[in-house]
C-alpha cells in the first residue's frame, strides 16, 4: 500500500491578497467538484502554462479542521485498534499550516488531527471495554518529543533538564529507538490535553518573518493503544508528526539563531528528500542516517498506514517553494509502505509472576528507569538465514507483541506477518482488514488466579518486558548488522556517537564531516569534498582537515589530469570520467527538497523533439521532477497522475540509457576546432565563453537562462531550482554546470555554442 498523500491548501492571511493566489484545487474528470483531487498551480516562467498536480485528496481554503479529521484520520483509528500502526505526517513550507492542521487552535472548531485522534481513541477506549463488558481493557501512554537542531528532547522534561546533546537514538534490528524517553500513562481527554498543552510550551518556537509562531522543530507525539484481555496484550501505536517547514532564508531574515535551525531544519528535509528519491529509485541504500528526522520517521520502511499531509500556501510569493513540495508529494505518494498489524501477544501465566511480585516488591517496581527505556523494542529473531529481517518502524515503543514473544519461552512463537494490504490510491478512506487474534496454546491458556488485579499485574509485565527489551536493544545496538565493512562502520558511529555527544557548536560540523566519510566510502570524492569543505568552517585550525582536502583535491585533478591524457579523438566532444554519481553540493537553505541529479547521459541526443508526448518515465529518466505543460491542449492530461511527466517524444530513448558519467570539458576544445583557442588556456583558467556562460547562469535569472541555446522553459525551471538549492554557492565550473539537474553535457555545448562572445 502507498503512503497516502492528501494536500491541504490553507486560506489567505491577513496581508495577503486575493489577486496573489495562484495555487487551486481542482476535481478531474467526472469527479464530484467536491472532492477535489488535483492541485493546480501555475508555471513560473510561463503563467499561461500550469502544472498540476494529483493526490488522494485535496482540500482547498474553506476545508474545516473536522472535515480533514473526518475523512482522513478518523478511519485510521479503526485500524489503529485492529493492531496496525498509523503515521501521521504534515509537511510543508513554513507558514504554510502544519501546526494548525496538527494542533490546531483552543476553540472546538478549530481543535486540529491530534486532539481530535485522542479524543476518537479514547471514545473507542470506552466502546470496546463496555461491548466487552470490562472483558478488555484498553490502556493510552503517550510520548512525546522534538527534533531540534538534529537533537531529540523529551517535550515531557522542561528545557532547564534537557542535556545538550539530547537523547540518543539507537538501531535494534533497522530499527530506531529513542533512548531514555519518558512515556506517560494518559487515561483521560483531559489529562491528555493537559499533558499535551504543557509539553507544547516546551517546544521550540520562534518568530520569524514568514511565521510569528513558527516551529524549531519537527514534533513528534507517540500514542500507544495497549488492548489486553484475559489472554492477550495488543499494543499499536498512532504517531503524529508535526514537520518543521523549510524556509528559504532570503526571506526569512533570521538572525544567527534562525538560521542556525533554519539550516538544520532544511538539511533534515533535504535528506528525507534524498531519501525519498533513493526509494522512488530503488537504490539499495537510502540514507535515513544522515539525519536524525528521517532515522526516525523511516518513511517506506515503517509497517501499518502512512498519511502525509502536505500543506501549502495559495500565494505567488511561496511558487518556487510550492512546486518543490508539489514535486515531494509527487514522489513520496508513489512509496509503498507494508501493511502489516501487530500481532497480539498471550499473556504470561500470572500466578508465579504475580507470586513474585506480591506484597511489598510492587512498590519498589524501577518504574522511573522502565518509563525511560520503553521505547525499546526487540523483534523476534527467529529469521531463517537468509531472511530478509522484517521492516519495522521506528522509535515507538514495544508495539510488536512478535517481539514480546520472542522473549517469553512459553509463548506461541510463530512470528506471522499478513501480506501487504492493497488499497486503491483514490480510495478515501483507509481499508478495513480485520485483525487476526492466534490461538494460544492450550496447556497455557488457563486462566490463572492472580493476586492483583488484572490491570495492574499487565502493568508489571509490561513493565518487566519493557526493560529487559530495552536493555537488550542496547546490547544489541552494536550487533545490528552493517551496512558497511566492520570497520568503517565503526568509525562512522563513533564519530556520530561524538555528534550526539557534542555540546558545543561543532556537532553540525561533525555531520558534515560524517557525511564527507560516508561519500569517501563510497569513492564518491567530488561530494566528500563539498562535505568536507562545509565542514571546515567549524574546524578552522584543523590541520588533518586540510590536508584530507588537499588530498582528495590532488587526487581529483589527477583523475581528471588522466582521463583528459588518455582522450585522444577530438570526437566526442565530451570525456566521461568514469566516477559513480556525486553530489553537488548539500544546501543548507532548501526552500523545500529539489534534488540534484548528477546522472548525465553521453549518448547522443536526438536533434529536436517534434511532438511532445506525455509519457511515464522510468525511476532514473533525468529530469522527472519538473514537468510544465508545453500546450495549452495537453492541459487535461495533467490531471492524471502518471501523465504528469513530460517528455518530448524524440527523448523517450534517451531515459533508458544507463550512462552515468560525471562529465569533464575541454573548456573551447569541443567549439573551436581551431586549436590555438585551447592551447592558449593555462590550466585552470577560463575562456570569455565560459565566464560569460557561467555568470548567467549564476545570476540565476530565469530569463536569461532560458535564453541559452537548447534551454526551454522547464530546463530553466530547473537550473534555478537547483541554484536556490545551492544557496550562495555558485556554478565555478562546465562540469559543475553539467551535473546539475536536467542539464548535462550536451547542454552545456548547446548554451556554449549559443553564446556570441
Ligand atoms: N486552514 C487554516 N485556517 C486558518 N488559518 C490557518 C490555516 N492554516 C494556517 N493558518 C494560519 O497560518 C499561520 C501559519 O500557520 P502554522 O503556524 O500552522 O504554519 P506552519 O506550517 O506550522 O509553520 P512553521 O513551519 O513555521 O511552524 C497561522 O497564523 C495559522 O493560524
Amino acid at each position: 500500500m502507498s503512503v497516502r498523500v492528501v494536500a491541504r491548501i490553507r486560506p489567505l492571511l491577513k496581508l495577503e491578497l486575493d489577486k496573489d493566489t495562484i495555487v487551486t484545487a481542482e476535481s478531474q474528470g467526472n469527479e464530484a467538484p467536491s472532492s477535489p483531487t488535483v492541485v493546480r498551480i501555475p508555471n513560473p516562467r510561463n503563467e499561461s502554462e500550469s502544472f498540476s498536480f494529483q493526490f488522494n485528496s485535496v482540500y482547498d481554503n474553506e476545508a474545516t479542521q473536522q472535515q480533514i479529521f473526518d475523512q482522513e484520520v478518523k478511519p485510521t483509528v479503526k485500524h489503529l485498534f485492529n493492531g496496525f500502526d498509523v503515521t501521521i505526517f504534515a509537511y510543508g513550507v513554513t507558514g504554510t499550516g502544519k501546526t494548525h492542521t496538527m494542533r490546531g487552535g483552543k476553540s472546538l472548531a478549530d481543535r486540529g488531527v491530534i486532539p481530535r485522534l485522542l479524543s476518537a481513541i479514547y471514545r473507542q477506549n470506552r466502546k470496546i471495554e463496555k461491548d466487552a463488558a470490562g472483558a478488555t481493557q484498553v490502556e493510552v501512554a503517550m510520548s512525546y518529543y522534538e527534533i531540534y537542531n538534529d537533537k531529540v528532547f523529551d517535550l515531557f522534561e522542561p528545557p532547564e533538564k534537557r542535556t545538550p546533546a539530547g537523547l540518543p537514538i539507537r538501531d535494534n534490528h533497522g530499527k530506531s529507538v529513542v533512548v531514555g524517553l519518558t512515556e506517560r500513562p494518559c487515561t483521560t481527554l483531559k489529562e491528555f490535553e493537559q499533558l499535551y498543552d504543557q509539553a507544547n510550551i516546551n517546544r521550540s518556537t520562534s518568530a520569524t518573518k514568514l511565521n510569528a509562531h513558527s516551529s524549531r522543530s519537527h514534533a513528534i507525539l507517540c500514542v500507544k493503544v495497549t488492548q489486553t484481555t484475559e489472554t492477550t496484550v495488543r499494543v499499536s501505536t498512532v504517531s503524529a508528526i508535526d514537520l518543521a517547514g523549510s524556509e528559504d532564508n532570503r526571506r526569512t531574515d533570521n538572525n544567527k539563531e534562525r538560521l542556525v535551525e533554519s539550516s538544520s531544519i532544511n538539511k533534515s528535509l533535504f535528506v528525507l528528500a534524498q531519501c525519498v528519491e533513493a526509494i522512488s529509485r530503488k537504490q539499495s541504500r537510502i540514507p535515513y542516517r544522515e539525519s536524525k528526522m528521517t532515522r526516525i520517521l523511516s518513511l517506506g520502511q515503517n509497517n501499518g498506514l502512512t498519511l502525509m499531509i502536505l500543506n501549502l500556501a495559495p500565494v505567488r510569493s511561496y511558487h518556487l517553494d510550492t512546486l518543490s513540495s508539489l514535486n515531494f508529494a509527487n514522489r513520496t505518494k508513489k512509496i509503498e509502505v507494508a501493511e502489516v498489524e501487530n500481532e497480539p501477544a498471550f499473556r504470561l501465566p500470572a500466578k508465579p509472576l504475580a507470586a513474585s511480585i506480591t506484597g511489598p516488591n510492587i512498590q519498589r517496581q524501577p518504574l522511573r528507569p522502565l518509563a525511560a527505556a520503553s521505547n525499546a523494542k526487540i523483534h523476534a529473531t527467529d529469521h531463517k538465514l537468509g531472511d530478509k529481517p522484517a521492516k519495522e518502524f521506528s522509535v515507538y515503543s514495544d508495539r510488536n507483541s512478535g517481539g514480546r514473544s520472542s522473549n517469553m519461552p512459553h509463548q506461541n512463537q510463530s512470528s506471522r506477518r499478513t501480506e501487504p494490504h492493497k488499497r486503491p490510491a483514490d480510495s478515501i478512506t483507509f481499508s478495513s482488514r480485520p485483525s487476526k487474534v492466534g490461538r494460544p496454546n492450550g496447556s497455557r491458556a488457563a486462566p490463572s488466579e492472580p493476586t492483583l488485579s488484572k490491570a495492574s499485574i499487565e502493568a508489571l509485565i509490561a513493565q518487566r518486558i519493557d526493560e529487559k527489551l530495552a536493555e537488550k536493544a542496547l546490547q544489541d545496538t552494536a550487533a545490528a548488522a552493517p551496512a558497511l565493512p566492520d570497520e568503517l562502520q565503526k568509525r562512522l558511529d563513533a564519530l556520530e556517537q561524538r555528534i550526539e555527544e557534542k555540546e558545543d557548536g561543532r556537532g553540525e560540523g561533525l555531520q558534515f564531516l560524517l557525511m564527507a566519510k560516508q561519500h569517501q566510502a563510497r569513492n564518491e570524492d567530488a561530494s566528500a569534498l563539498r562535505m568536507f569543505q562545509l565542514a571546515q568552517p567549524f574546524f578552522p585550525t584543523n590541520d588533518k582537515l586540510r590536508n584530507k582536502m588537499k588530498a582528495l583535491e590532488d587526487r581529483i585533478r589527477a583523475k581528471r589530469d588522466a582521463e583528459k591524457a588518455s582522450e585522444t579523438k577530438p570526437e566526442p566532444k565530451l570525456a566521461p570520467l568514469t566516477a559513480p554519481s556525486t553530489i553537488l553540493s548539500l544546501p543548507t537553505s532548501a526552500p523545500a527538497p529539489v534534488h540534484i541529479d548528477l546522472s548525465v547521459p553521453v549518448a547522443k541526443k536526438p536533434a529536436k523533439a517534434k511532438k511532445p508526448v506525455y509519457v511515464d518515465p522510468p525511476s532514473d529518466a533525468e529530469d522527472d521532477d519538473f514537468a510544465p505543460a508545453p500546450d495549452a491542449h495537453h492541459d487535461a492530461s495533467y490531471a492524471s497522475d502518471d501523465s504528469f511527466h513530460y517528455k518530448p517524444k524524440a527523448a523517450r530513448k534517451q531515459t533508458k540509457l544507463k550512462a552515468k558519467k560525471v562529465l569533464i570539458f575541454r573548456d573551447e576544445t569541443s567549439l573551436f576546432p581551431n586549436p590555438s583557442n585551447t592551447s592558449s588556456l593555462p590550466p585552470g583558467e577560463q575562456s570569455p565563453r565560459t565566464t560569460h556562460l557561467l555568470r548567467i547562469i549564476n545570476s540565476r535569472d530565469v530569463t536569461q537562462i532560458r535564453a541559452l541555446k537548447g534551454v526551454g522553459a522547464k530546463k530553466a525551471d530547473a537550473i534555478v531550482s537547483c541554484l536556490i538549492e545551492m544557496e550562495e554557492e555558485e556554478v565555478r565550473d562546465l562540469e559543475s554546470l553539467a551535473l546539475l539537474k536536467g542539464v548535462g553535457g550536451r547542454t552545456v555545448e548547446n548554451m556554449r555554442l549559443g553564446l556570441a562572445v
